[in-house]
């Protein structure tokens, strides 16, 4: 579809109409012919799993200080709520050349990661420009406002994130805390081919979550008011775009614009999601929204009993760059055209004070990672 340095512009013409009406209408895309293979995404998680299945002193060695966004966080240490833990164990990588990855009591595993965050990179490039096509301005606007991806100089927070969602055992004496299971990929359960937004009932539609529920201000179980519990609790991206790879498991929810409804995303095979986050918002005067998502846990106790893989590529822009409303030349998009909308707090802290890249981020990692980062 396209070579890193120079994708083809029709593709990218095209692309960036396409994103232009999705983005704007739903906060998101599903990209196919992306380039990246489903082998290859397996491939990561199998890695993954043999991580997460190494004794707990030896992925210590792994553990992500703070210092950069680089390695290994164990379930529980982040909280999107900045109360509640995340049920997940997740590993970071943040450089094409980290040297603090498992290769030794895992071979294969740094170069088929780094390999990975490689196509990464240049799916984001290539997304970078259509996004710019997409807001009718110069194609490599984005592009030079991301030019530290993974370059390892911390110039620039660009993560690849694996994640792995442990299986739910009900276990009535609460010692189920973060069980490693046997997890498979259970693909011969998509039977559709289509994207599956549910606008029918869900019966956790009505139920507000942990945050702002002041019954639950104390607690910390992971659970919604009726006894469903969710494994990654509400939040938006901080960054740019993520690109989100899900097994078909299930369990990815969003909140469309305009809708306080939770609907769910199901898996379409070998797509991969696109939805903006804060900084893309902020850029667009909310044109393009950041996307509200959450991964609850299945019904169905067949299905929570196993577990679930996804990958995250986080796409920031280099840290010095400074993130205003008007940056955008003047276009549909850099006019106050949208303003009567209620704005959200990042877009209005923004217009108030502007703030880089870097400030922005680390203000929202000390937010989820609250005493346990070293920021
Ligand atoms: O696991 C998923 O599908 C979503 C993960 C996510 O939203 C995040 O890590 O920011
Ligand atoms: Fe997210």
């Amino acid at each position: 579809m396209w070579t890193e340095e120079a994708p083809v512009r029709s593709v990218v013409n095209r692309v960036g109409h396409q994103l232009q009406k999705c983005l704007s209408e739903k906060g998101l895309c599903l990209l196919v012919n992306h380039g990246i293979s489903d082998e290859k995404l397996k491939t990561a998680w199998d890695h993954l799993d043999d991580f997460v299945d190494l004794p707990n002193d030896v992925r210590e060695l792994y553990i992500r200080t703070g210092d950069d966004n680089h390695g290994y966080v164990r379930p529980g240490v982040e909280r999107f709520d900045g109360k509640t833990p995340e049920l997940r164990h997740a590993f970071n990588i943040c450089t094409l050349n980290a040297t603090n990855l498992p290769e030794e009591p895992l071979p294969g595993f740094a170069e088929h990661i780094s390999s990975l965050a490689q196509d990464f990179k240049a799916l984001s490039r290539f997304i970078l420009q259509a996004l710019a096509v997409s807001l009718d301005i110069p194609q490599s606007f984005f592009l030079e406002k991301h030019s530290h991806m993974l370059s390892g100089d911390h110039d620039n927070e660009s993560t690849l994130r694996l994640l792995y969602y442990p299986p739910i055992i009900e276990d009535t004496d609460d010692k189920n805390d973060f069980v490693k299971g046997s997890c498979i990929y259970s693909y011969q359960r998509c039977l559709s081919d289509q994207p599956d937004f549910r606008p029918e009932s869900n019966p956790r539609d009505e139920i507000n979550e942990l945050d702002g529920n002041e019954e639950n201000k104390n607690t910390t179980v992971r659970q919604l008011p009726n006894g469903e519990m969710i494994r990654c609790g509400a939040h938006t991206d901080y960054g740019t775009f993520t690109l989100l790879a899900q097994d078909s498991e299930g369990g990815l929810e969003v909140k469309l614009p305009g809708s306080e409804k939770w609907q769910r995303v199901g898996h379409l095979p070998g797509a991969i999601l696109i939805n903006c986050g804060e900084i893309l918002s902020i850029w667009t005067k909310e044109r393009y929204p950041a996307l509200p998502h959450r991964v609850v846990i299945p019904e169905q106790q067949h299905i929570r009993s196993r577990g679930r893989h996804s990958i995250a590529f986080f796409c920031h822009p280099d840290n010095l760059t400074m993130i205003s409303p008007n940056d955008l030349p003047n276009t549909e998009a850099g006019t106050d055209t949208v303003d009567k909308k209620p704005r959200k707090k990042s877009f209005k802290a923004a217009k108030e004070k502007v703030y880089n890249a870097y400030q922005l981020i680390q203000k929202r990692f000390r937010e989820t990672y609250g005493q346990q980062n070293s920021h």
